[in-house]
């Protein structure tokens, strides 16, 4: 049975090859309840696949996920999300042709009760600033608030690990000041967690509690934001792909 002090999530020696490409190599790491966790790494060094793995969209080649004290069968997308571990993708995720009322709605369906599912909505867009756009199509709105709808999508489920994958990209620093302070709050719950994958440094370095470093699909480093800020591997890897950490 899952305990609090137990890690929400656990990846113990996950591998995934595509033909003669390692994209991810013997990766451990464990999420824990109340923290937002930093996945980071230059174009390429596994982040999306392990996203892929973790969330049930890939199998690993090798290797285990546990999630709220239960192995997750991989490759199925089904099993994760109904144990309250959901994703975002990297390109949004939304229905174009409906409004953002019924796309927030979508997130409510699989774990939310229909007699909560209105207010749950109506919370969610307050939380992120989509109140006054709720009854617009998703198609008709900035790229900016696009992103914001794909982000309401996954709260709405009320998941125990939110996994956002690249969610800042494209959104004007008011829209970033608004995730930011979403997912600060997110994380104050004890028993949820965040796995954030994200190329802005300076917010990453703001949010995340600890960070782990990919390279070309190894481990490179983990820590503390100070910690990896001050890792000369860290520095050199990014420096490598013209990044700032
Ligand atoms: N479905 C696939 N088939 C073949 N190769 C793939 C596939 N998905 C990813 N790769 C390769 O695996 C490696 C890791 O890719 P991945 O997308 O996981 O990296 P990433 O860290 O998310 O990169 P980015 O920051 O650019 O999104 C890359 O070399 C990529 O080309």
């Amino acid at each position: 049975m899952h305990t609090e002090t137990e890690p929400l999530l656990k990846v113990e020696g996950v591998s995934r090859r595509f033909g003669g490409l390692m994209a991810v190599n013997a990766l451990n790491l464990e999420v824990r309840p109340g923290e937002i966790f930093g996945l980071i790494g230059p174009n390429g060094a596994g982040k999306s696949t392990t996203f892929n793995v973790i969330s049930g969209f890939m199998s690993p080649t090798v290797g285990k996920v546990t999630f709220a004290g239960q192995e997750l069968p991989g490759g199925r997308v089904g099993a994760a999300s109904k144990a309250g571990l959901v994703r975002t993708f990297q390109h949004g995720s939304y229905v174009r042709s409906m409004s953002v009322g019924d796309n927030i709605r979508l997130g409510t369906l699989a774990r939310i009760a229909p007699s909560r599912r209105a207010e749950k909505v109506r919370e969610t867009a307050a939380l992120l600033g989509l109140t006054d756009v709720v009854d617009e199509l998703a198609g008709n709105l900035s790229h900016g608030l696009q992103r914001l709808v794909s982000i309401a999508i996954a709260i709405a489920a009320a998941p125990k690990l939110l996994c956002l994958d690249e969610p800042l990209t494209g959104l004007n620093e008011t829209e970033v000041a608004t995730v930011l302070r979403v997912l600060d709050g997110y994380r104050k719950s004890k028993d949820r967690a965040i796995l954030l994958v994200e190329h802005n440094m300076k917010a990453v370095m703001t949010i995340c509690d600890r960070i782990h470093v990919l390279h070309h699909g190894e481990f490179l480093a983990a820590g503390t934001p100070v910690e990896i800020q001050s890792s000369k591997a860290v520095i050199e890897a990014y420096l490598g792909a013209a990044h700032a950490v």
